[in-house]
């Protein structure tokens, strides 16, 4: 589904590890963009996609590399702005007629300063003392700018850092001013946008009323199934549903046996009660549990699952006349992350269920309205759509559930123990009013036990590591600083009242270079 009426940016990625940040400050400032690999942008691919600017990502190559990947050449001949950063920055020069060097010890990675050498637009309201910070992480540097460039600021390893052809909006930088560590960064691509003339149209309220209209579009008088977990996407995914197709909507809710405490009862409860939506109760525990007997590599976990609810929803949709839509809350990060099941240039660090674990031939055509959207949207989304606040703000449960909070082989003794231990942990949490500043919580069950005294008889039971993060969408994220008596009353709390646990541990990881979740 593509939402076409919008202004729309193009980032044309070279492979970094920070591009999707580029996409997080542009629609902050409400611009719609979406994330190309380099491969992918053809000349006639920048004809029909017909951006108003675009932004060359930085990237792990080298363009003194021969066979190294350039931007189209048409794009420079298009009459709009373009933003090079980084690898993009030292394409850009190759391209136009400059020079990059490899070497000669100029590599910067991390923390540098930028002075500013002349008044650029661009950098208007950025400097407010005379050097700003920003985060470097290069091994080539321009050596010589391309005819038309100008220079307008420098850093010590980087003469280069900031350079512009004012007169065709063409601007360079060394940097990243995507990154947090670049503080005031998100300047830049405020006034990037307003030089290329957007209007800010990307707004929730607009998008509901398209995405609406474009679902009616797509189904028209057919069925669809909705899988629904109770979770923040497929919550609003549903409403959403609703709002366009009415009872034309079947919600699938998976029990698959890896769920937490009461959740089903829960769900479905408020679902069908508060939001009279028609919703199966999928009682599938026995199906799941069985095939996952004995596996414990993590990717064939996720593998397994993917294909099992894909063959749930198939065997529901077979029931109802006129099934052909099975609607998903696939979100733009789950997208991003697929990019590299289709060769793009960033490496595969887990197939998540709903994209790198659906089979490649399915029956039933997918419908995601929220394909274009990171998570803290989807919430807007869900307040717009008139979802209570206790939905919108439920941490993500991934779809795999606990399979993936118990590393190694998943037995259903330790889904239970995982469950009680969860459910303490988050009832902990909410006492003490900690729920809503945390983007995620949750207890993982280790496959170790070990050794402890209590009434002073040995014990040899699990252990189990909580986790907290604080994040914005998921893609990086902090672990939560929980004060030492809150950890301690914790660990006592859980020991005491789950049999099977007998020692307590807290992952201080952050994402990266950890993963949120365990598995
Ligand atoms: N138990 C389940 N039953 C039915 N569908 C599910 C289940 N778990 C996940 N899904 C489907 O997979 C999609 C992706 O799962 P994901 O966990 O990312 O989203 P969510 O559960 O809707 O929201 P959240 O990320 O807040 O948990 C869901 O939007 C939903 O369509
Ligand atoms: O629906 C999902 N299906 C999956 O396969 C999956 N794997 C991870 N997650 C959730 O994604 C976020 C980032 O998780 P990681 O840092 O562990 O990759 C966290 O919120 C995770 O809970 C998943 N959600
Ligand atoms: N972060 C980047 O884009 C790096 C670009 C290039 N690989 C360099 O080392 O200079
Ligand atoms: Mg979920």
């Amino acid at each position: 589904m593509e939402m076409t009426s919008h202004e729309r940016l193009l980032i044309i990625d070279f492979g970094s590890q920070v591009t999707q940040l580029i996409a997080r400050r542009l629609r902050e400032l409400n611009v719609y963009c979406e994330i190309h690999p380099y491969q992918n942008v053809t000349n006639d691919f920048l004809t029909n996609f017909a951006p108003k600017a675009v932004i060359l990502s930085g990237g792990p190559d080298s363009v003194t590399r021969e066979g190294s990947p350039r931007a189209p050449d048409s794009l420079f001949e298009m009459g709009i702005p373009v933003l090079g950063i980084c690898y993009g920055q030292q394409t850009m020069m190759t391209q136009l007629g400059g020079k990059v060097l490899r070497g000669d010890g100029t590599a910067e990675f991390g923390r540098a300063y930028v002075t500013p050498t002349s008044k650029l637009t661009l950098l208007e309201g950025w400097f407010l003392t005379d050097r700003e910070q920003v985060w470097m992480s290069h091994g080539d540097h321009v050596s010589e700018i391309a005819p038309g460039f100008q220079v307008f600021g420098t850093s010590p390893n980087a003469p280069f850092a900031v350079t512009a052809d004012v007169a065709r909006n063409f601007y360079a930088v060394q940097f990243h001013p995507e990154v947090h560590h670049t503080p005031n960064g998100a300047k830049l691509y405020e006034n990037f946008v307003r030089i290329a003339g957007f209007t800010g149209d990307w707004t929730m309220g607009a998008y509901r009323e398209e995405a609406i209209r474009l679902i009616r579009e797509q189904v028209g008088d057919k069925q669809v199934i909705c899988g629904l977990s109770g979770g923040v996407d497929s919550s609003v995914a549903a409403a959403l549903l609703h709002e366009a197709v009415g009872d034309q909507l079947t919600c699938v809710f998976v029990d698959h046996g890896l769920l937490r405490q009461n959740e089903a009862e829960e769900v479905v409860t408020m679902f069908r009660d508060h939001m009279n939506l028609h919703v199966i109760h999928a009682e599938e525990q026995e199906l799941f549990l069985g095939e996952l007997e004995g596996v414990s590599d993590p990717e064939t976990k996720r593998k397994i699952i993917g294909k099992l609810f894909i063959d749930v929803f198939q065997k529901y949709a077979n029931g109802i006349d006129g099934a052909e839509f099975l609607a998903q809350g696939t979100l733009y990060p789950d997208v991003i992350e697929s990019v590299s099941f289709s060769g793009g240039p960033s490496v595969t660090i887990k197939s998540h269920h709903n994209v790198g674990g659906l089979p490649e031939k399915m029956g039933l055509k997918l419908v995601e309205p929220l394909r274009e959207l990171f998570k803290d949207e989807v919430r807007v989304l869900g307040a717009e759509l008139g979802l209570p606040p206790s939905f919108i703000g439920r941490h993500p449960f991934p779809g795999p559930g606990l399979a993936i909070r118990c590393p190694g082989e998943i037995t259903r003794a330790k889904l239970d123990i995982l469950r009680k231990a969860d459910a303490v942990y988050i009832d902990q949490i909410r006492k003490h009013g900690l729920y809503d500043d945390i983007w995620q919580a949750f207890v993982a069950i280790l496959p170790v036990r070990t050794v402890g005294v209590m009434g002073d008889g040995r014990t040899y039971d699990y252990a189990c590591a909580l986790r907290a993060v604080t994040s914005v969408d998921g893609m990086t994220a902090d672990y939560y600083p929980f004060s030492h008596d809150f950890l301690g009353e914790t660990a006592t709390r859980i020991i005491n009242e789950v049999p099977g646990i007998n020692r307590v541990t807290y992952d201080i990881t952050s994402k990266p270079p950890g993963t949120i979740e365990w598995e």
